[in-house]
């Protein structure tokens, strides 16, 4: 037995505590089996036509409707843009000053935490910061200010984002047959969620995030080049690989919704590593808040009928907690914005 180090951090142990423990029920299974990279990976730098269709459309079409997660690379996001991001974010959660600040209770502004609590009273490995992202100008001069360069270095990064999304999502409307620009207007990237997930001595105990579907209309990934990302497929928990410089993309339930269930919102959770970090940061390009989430008109017909009701977007993040324990917090500074 040592002496308590006092830089010692909450993830320095040799057994995980009992309060990070999950039940048999929501612990991964099964992690000595290996499990499958199958997610696909798309290449957005290709646009041969096939079959009359350029083909990054197709294969998102395919994906969407399959997996509803896919990978895409040659996304013209530059590395520099994704490598300082993620400096910036292993500077941040590196440091020592911001364990105090479990929580900035501030309309606008940002929330860290280290220990969340989860609806089964059991923490998550990980330590996350979130804040809002639209009007971007408006919101950068509330983000954290330390590392130095955190704000100047994250608005570059989202606005490449808001690019890549706004183009993803023309091709899906491409893809579903909508008009062009029909996401146009009602699709900003309005959240930032960073993940850090240090190593864990006992993996099977624990997870990063539990499962769950995102809320937005599609979330944007950047995963660095580690592991820990599944999804549930046909009941089988499969691994969404580490592919270098690629986005992970996946369809949220407001997508789910307008596709009218031709594009399929899938759980997904976060394991750890026994020897890993991984630094994760997702980006949520979600509808306006006063926007009708409804079946998009073209895609109801006699066959296909209707099969969900038209929601303000307001109504659906209130009635499912959308973003977790913050939910009050952040509605209402996305409505003091708008
Ligand atoms: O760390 C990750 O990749 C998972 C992030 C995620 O699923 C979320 O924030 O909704
Ligand atoms: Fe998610």
């Amino acid at each position: 037995m040592g002496m308590e180090d006092k830089d010692s951090r909450w993830f320095d142990v040799d057994f995980v505590p009992d309060d990070y423990i999950f039940s048999q029920e929501d612990r991964p299974q099964n992690l000595d089996v290996p499990v499958s990279d199958s997610i696909p990976v798309i290449d957005l730098g290709k646009s041969m036509a096939v079959n009359g269709r350029i083909q990054p459309v197709e294969a998102i079409l395919t994906a969407s409707k399959e997996f509803g997660f896919f990978q895409v690379i040659n996304h013209g996001v530059p590395e520099k843009i994704t490598a300082d991001a993620m400096d910036v974010f292993k500077e941040f959660f590196d440091l020592p000053s911001k364990e105090t600040i479990e929580y900035v209770p501030r309309t606008k502004g940002w929330i860290y935490t280290s220990t969340d609590n989860t609806k089964v009273g059991v923490h998550l490995w990980r330590e996350n910061v979130k804040h809002l992202c639209h009007p971007l100008e408006e919101c950068v001069q509330l983000w954290p200010n330390k590392p130095a360069r955190y704000q100047e270095v994250i608005a570059a990064y989202i606005l490449e984002i808001q690019k890549l999304s706004s183009r993803i999502l023309e091709m899906i409307c491409e893809g579903l047959g909508l008009e062009p620009g029909y996401f146009k207007g009602t699709s900003e990237v309005q959240l930032l969620s960073s993940n850090f997930y240090p190593p864990c001595p006992d993996p099977s105990l624990t997870l990063g995030i539990l499962s769950h579907q995102d809320p937005s209309l599609i979330t944007l990934v950047y995963q660095g080049n580690s592991p820990g990302l599944q999804v549930l497929k046909d009941g089988h928990w499969i691994n969404v690989g580490a592919v270098p410089n690629a986005f992970v993309v996946n369809i949220g339930n407001q997508l789910e919704i307008i596709s009218n269930g031709k594009f399929r919102s899938m759980d997904h959770r976060v394991v750890t590593s026994p020897h890993e970090t991984r630094i994760s940061i997702a980006t949520f390009v979600n509808p306006s808040l006063d926007c009708i989430v409804e079946p998009a008109k073209v895609l109801v017909n006699e066959s296909e009928p209707s099969r969900y009701q038209a929601r303000r977007y307001k109504d659906y993040v209130h009635r499912n907690k959308a973003f977790g324990d913050h939910t009050v917090t952040i509605q209402n500074a996305m409505i003091s914005e708008s």
